[in-house]
């Protein structure tokens, strides 16, 4: 169990967007340290909620805080000390190895060094990949790549875009047992996105979001069920318990 009086990252009636807000309201709190999946429908909303804390999203109002202050008033110099992104996925037209992409991470100090780079691949069981291109990885050693990427800045919040997207079932569960691992190993709070209920189950913290607003938020074994998946995808789901396992089922037949 986490300790939810320990907020790493609050959002309190905030307006996000780009141009303009698209997130009208949001009021959400992130504990410290946890293992936290945002949840929801394609367009809710996740990626610019992660994009707001690195200040790529626009708070138009209300409040954000990371660590207790106002994300308003770090400078993107700060922003390494505090956190990581990263993205779902990247394109470079340039042949990256695997050490330039971790490389091209940021920490508190400066860039990330090669020993550091080669230490966190090692550590995510991926030391053989270092001098591979990138762009001729599959896709569950790009994720590797990317977590790696996002681990090596020894940010104390590391945001992941969609990290479990497009793996296969052992590779999924291979990157959701180093996500756990991580964030008990470093006590560290991992903020992952997505539409992967194993993951969300896996986690210690849910937020359910549509339509940019909090539909729920919770320990998973109050967020996953039949109630909260059918309103937040608006189909019918059945939340089945197996031997103390929760398994999703969609109902088609009525
Ligand atoms: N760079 C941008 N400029 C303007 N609007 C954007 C931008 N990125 C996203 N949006 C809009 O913000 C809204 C939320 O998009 P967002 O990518 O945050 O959703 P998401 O929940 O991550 O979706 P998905 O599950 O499909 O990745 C959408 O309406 C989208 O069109």
């Amino acid at each position: 169990m986490v300790a939810v009086s320990n907020y790493v990252v609050r959002f309190v009636n905030a307006r996000i967007g780009y141009d303009e807000p698209v997130i009208k309201d949001i009021t959400l709190s992130i504990p410290r340290p946890s293992l936290t999946t945002i949840l929801g429908p394609n367009g809710s909303g996740k990626t610019t909620l992660l994009r707001a804390i690195i200040k790529y999203a626009k708070v138009f109002g209300g409040y954000a805080y990371i660590d207790g202050r106002e994300i308003s008033e770090l400078s993107i110099g700060d922003l390494p000390k505090y956190v990581s992104y990263s993205p779902a996925e990247i394109y470079s037209q340039m042949a990256l190895t695997v050490l330039d992409v971790v490389m091209s991470s940021r920490n508190s100090g400066g860039w990330v060094s090669r020993d550091e780079a080669i230490a966190t691949l090692r550590y995510l069981g991926v030391g053989n990949i270092v001098g591979k291109r990138f762009d001729e990885l599959s896709t569950g050693q790009k994720r590797l790549t990317l977590i790696a990427r996002a681990l090596s800045s020894k940010a104390p919040l590391l945001l992941l875009d969609e990290p479990t997207s497009n793996l296969d079932l052992g590779n999924k569960y291979r990157v959701i047992l180093i996500l756990r691992r991580v964030v008990s190993d470093r006590g560290i709070t991992v903020i992952a996105t997505g539409h992967d209920i194993d993951l969300a189950l896996a986690s210690d913290w849910v937020v359910a979001i549509r339509d940019g607003e909090v539909m729920a938020m919770g320990a998973p074994g109050d967020i996953i069920n039949s109630k909260v998946l059918s309103e937040l995808y608006g189909i019918d789901v059945e939340v089945l318990e197996v031997n103390g396992y929760r398994l999703i089922h969609v109902r088609n037949d009525r």
